[in-house]
Parts: C-alpha cells; sequence; structure tokens
C-alpha cells in the first residue's frame, strides 16, 4: 500500500518561520508549501493530491508512488571537522543560508542597498540565536557578502556554533602582500579553521536612488504600488539600481563558479547575505519563476538548511532549535554529526 506523508510531517520543516509576508503571509506560505512540495516529490518520484480535510489548507499531501518516502541517505561521514575526521570526498553536504540580522537602517526602514550598515542590537541578538539553530550542523567554509551586516552576523552565528576547536579565519585574496600577511604556519592550526570568504558579488542588490530613503515615505511619494515594483519584481529595477535580474546575474554566477564545487567535493558551507541577493540565490535553488520570485520573502536572521545531493538542492526548513531532532534525520551524515557532538560535550 502506498505509504502517504503530510509535508510537514517529514522532519520540520519550518518553512513557514522563513517567510515574512506582511500583507499576504497566508498566501504566500501556501505558496511556497507548494512550491517546496513540487520539488520534495520532483525529487523523490512523488506524485501529489491536495488534501480537503479540514485545518490542512497548508499541507500538500504526498502520496508515495514508492513502497517508501525515506529522507535518509547512505552512510557518510561527516566531512572535515573538529571532532578527528578526515574530509572524505562526497556528493552529500549541507548548505545553510542565512539574510543577516536586522540593520541599523532595516530598524529606521531605509533602503540600504550596497550601503554598509551594521547590525542593530535586535540584529546581533537574531545573528546569535541564528547561531543556536544551526550550532549542530557541520560547517566547513562560510561565505558572506562584503558588507558588515553578513559579515557580523556570521561571525556572531558562529559564536554559538559546538563546532569544538574550530575558528572562523578570514581570508584575505585581495593583494599578494595580503595574503602573504595573513599566512598561517601551522598545518594543525589551518586544520582547526574554517575559511571566511567574502565576495562582493553576494552583496545586497544595489539600490540605485534609493539608498538611504524611507520606504514609507518613498511609497507615499511616488505609490505604493511603483515602490512595489521596484522592490519585489524580477526585471525592474529602482531608478540607478539593479533589478533582481541584474542582481542575479552576479549573484547565481558566483554561486555556481565558487560555491557549487565547495559543495561537490563534500563540504558543508554557510552563506550569511542579504534578503535579495539571496532571493537570486533561491531563485535557482528551487527552480522558481520570475512571478514565483515575487512573493519570496526573507526575514532576518533566519537560516534556511538545504541538503545538496548528487547535484540537487533539497530544502529542508529551517532549524527551529539545536536539538530539533527531525533536522538531524535529514540525513545520515547530520545525524552522525551531532551525535559526535553530544558525545563530546556530555
Ligand atoms: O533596503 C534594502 O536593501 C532591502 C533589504 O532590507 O530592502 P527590500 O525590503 O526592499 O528588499
Amino acid at each position: 500500500m502506498a505509504a502517504e506523508v503530510y509535508y510537514q510531517a517529514i522532519g520540520t520543516l519550518q518553512s513557514h518561520s522563513y517567510l515574512n509576508n506582511l500583507n499576504n503571509h497566508q498566501k504566500h506560505q501556501n505558496n511556497l508549501v507548494r512550491l517546496v512540495a513540487r520539488d520534495f516529490i520532483s525529487s523523490n518520484g512523488l506524485s501529489t493530491r491536495r488534501s480537503n480535510r479540514s485545518g490542512q489548507r497548508n499541507c500538500c499531501v504526498i502520496q508515495s508512488l514508492a513502497s517508501q518516502t525515506s529522507v535518509v541517505d547512505p552512510v557518510l561521514s561527516p566531512s572535515r571537522s573538529n571532532i578527528g575526521d578526515t574530509h572524505k570526498k562526497s556528493n552529500e553536504a549541507a548548505l545553510i543560508l542565512i539574510r543577516h540580522g536586522e540593520s541599523l537602517w532595516n530598524e529606521k526602514n531605509l533602503f540600504t542597498g550596497c550601503v554598509d550598515v551594521p547590525l542593530s542590537k535586535k540584529g546581533i541578538d537574531e545573528a546569535i540565536e541564528a547561531g543556536q539553530r544551526i550550532s549542530s550542523i557541520p560547517v566547513d567554509v562560510i561565505f558572506t557578502s562584503a558588507l558588515i551586516r553578513a559579515q557580523m552576523t556570521a561571525m556572531l552565528a558562529m559564536t554559538q556554533h559546538r563546532r569544538g576547536k574550530q575558528v572562523p579565519i578570514f581570508m584575505h585574496n585581495e593583494s599578494e602582500q595580503a595574503r602573504s600577511w595573513s599566512q598561517v604556519f601551522s598545518e594543525d592550526t589551518k586544520k582547526q579553521s574554517i575559511p571566511v570568504i567574502a565576495a562582493w558579488q553576494l552583496n545586497e542588490r544595489m539600490y540605485g536612488e534609493l539608498q538611504g530613503l524611507n520606504k514609507q515615505e518613498t511609497a507615499d511619494r511616488y505609490g505604493k504600488e511603483q515602490v512595489h515594483e521596484w522592490r519585489r519584481s524580477y526585471d525592474i529595477p529602482p531608478p540607478n539600481g539593479e533589478s533582481l535580474e541584474m542582481c542575479a546575474e552576479r549573484a547565481v554566477a558566483y554561486f555556481r563558479d565558487q560555491i557549487e564545487p565547495q559543495l561537490l567535493s563534500g563540504k558543508n558551507v554557510m552563506i550569511s547575505a542579504h534578503g535579495n541577493s539571496l532571493r537570486s540565490i533561491i531563485m535557482y535553488l528551487d527552480k522558481l519563476t520570475s512571478q514565483e520570485v515575487i512573493s519570496l520573502e526573507l526575514s532576518t536572521g533566519i537560516p534556511m538548511l538545504y541538503i545538496f545531493k548528487e547535484g540537487r538542492f533539497i530544502r529542508r526548513g529551517s532549524p527551529i532549535g539545536p536539538s530539533e531532532a527531525g533536522v538531524y534525520a535529514y540525513t545520515r551524515r547530520l545525524a552522525l554529526y551531532k551525535q559526535k557532538l553530544d558525545d563530546m560535550f556530555q
């Protein structure tokens, strides 16, 4: 008999907490659940029918055509970690995306774009909480934008990680001198570090002449619809700024050229970036259309986990907390990593 699984019951998929659309929250939540379900289904050879049971509007019922719907993968030891494993080539890796915590300009409701503004007090707390949520997920390499709010978020989050001796270290490759002056001369110390790579290509989309303007005042002046078009349409740029499409050209190209090879080699990657650079990357990962991406909203400081496996990205939601069992059941590799951390810190 075919097994029936409610989408929300697969581990603890928390896509809804990742979304923060103030006006159409529920509608977008349903859309995203459908989109994620569609991807899950296509990557698992399943078919769908919509539940008509009351109270389950968000649940896309997945009916397995196969005899099982297990999300547990073959045994693979965790990739390089501080707990004594050697780095093994693997076709599976974790990918964590985090939009930076609230910045001082988010707090003031100002268009920020490429202006380099730090986190607010609330943003600092959000980054620390994000770190707690992912503290038992392996991270081998970190990519951040060149902007301080994304870098603060990554570093604050990593202060919460249970990684033991590993230390995140910014790579300075901007010149030969920077490279040479930041060299590490101990192989052991190198093994105990997590490279942090800052790339301008992951920066927030450049907001042109809107940078520094108040979002509400701009809507009052130019009209809500015009401002919504500037903020969320795919291919309409704000005055002298980048459209999401333009932002995607550099952010997705960077992801494909620099980040995918890391995942392919089995390294677990964290990316700390921005609302729009991440929307463009998620559009690529989840194969969203230019219509679908309009309703994709990301909250500040909420991490999202993907599993990269056999060339596919499988969205696994946002871990609620470090001990959330469901997240670690996604793959045996994650479960083993967490188990080793638990044993170490007993
Ligand atoms: O101001 C910005 O840079 C961005 C993200 O905060 O705003 P928006 O919500 O329009 O994408």
